[in-house]
């Protein structure tokens, strides 16, 4: 469904992706995991379209999506959740969800969205007429995240969701991540904590200076002892790697 091959990308004259290849398929969920500033950031802006790679080739089912401008490749149904929750505000939670479905192409499929947004996230069906602003953290992101859900996203990209959440509420997101990858959605995910991701990546692809440097399933990264010691910070059952 998504493919990039030897992505070099950067800001100004720093480089940052050096060569990467990473593929997503239809229904999958692929984390990229790695150490701060190594470049998972870049490679899901690069991929929307919010970073103009440098060299390399970017396809999202068949089409040429490289360099081209991100309301293009949003329209292809990629969708991007950056770090932070980017909400308005201001404005209730229905009318942020309402902001999301701005594209729909009727009322009825602007309703459904919505009734599948509020069946994922019965939280914020309760708090629809609240202002965003007075959210807790952990409903921001589901807000965040639900907003991406009422476009048509074949492929969602999410950022961080875990970032400065409590542990208790990183598991509800991730429930809810959970769930919208049963429905079939392709997900691309970043994460720095191997730990909150590892039962739902189907793929994990570890990042290390611009480059992807191992890829797997969790339980093939999770046999390599060395691997999980430098880079995963999780404990396997059969060693205390801490
Ligand atoms: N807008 C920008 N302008 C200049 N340099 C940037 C910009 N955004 C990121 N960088 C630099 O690019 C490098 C990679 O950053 P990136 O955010 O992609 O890493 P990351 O692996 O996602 O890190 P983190 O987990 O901390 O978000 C870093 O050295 C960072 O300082």
């Amino acid at each position: 469904m998504l493919r990039v091959e030897k992505l070099c990308a950067g800001y100004g004259e720093v480089p940052v992706l050096d060569g990467v290849d990473l593929s997503v398929d239809r229904g999958e969920t692929v984390v990229v995991v790695g150490p701060n500033g190594h470049g998972k950031t870049t490679l899901v802006r690069a991929v929307s379209g919010l970073v103009v790679p440098t060299s390399g080739r970017i396809t999202f089912e068949g089409a040429d999506i490289t360099g081209r401008r991100a309301e293009v490749i949003a329209r292809l149904g990629i969708r991007h959740i950056p770090q932070g929750d980017l909400l308005f505000p201001d404005m209730s939670v229905l009318e942020n969800l309402l902001m999301g479905g701005f594209l729909c192409p009727s009322r009825q499929d602007r309703d459904q969205r919505l009734a599948r947004v509020f069946e994922i996230f019965p939280k914020l069906y309760q708090r629809r007429e609240q202002r965003s602003r007075t959210l807790s953290g952990g409903e921001r992101r589901m807000l965040a995240i639900g907003r991406g859900l009422m476009a048509e996203a074949r492929l969602l990209i999410i950022d961080e969701p875990s970032l400065g959440l409590a542990p208790v509420i990183v598991d509800e997101v991730y429930a809810r991540i959970g769930r919208i990858a049963e429905s079939g959605i392709a997900i691309l995910l970043v994460e720095e904590n191997f730990g909150h991701i590892k039962d739902l990546a189907d793929r994990v692809c570890l990042v290390e200076t611009g480059r992807i440097i191992r890829e797997g399933s969790t339980a093939e990264l999770m046999s390599d002892q060395a691997l999980v010691r430098t880079y995963l910070g999780v404990e396997t059952g059969q060693e205390d790697v801490r």
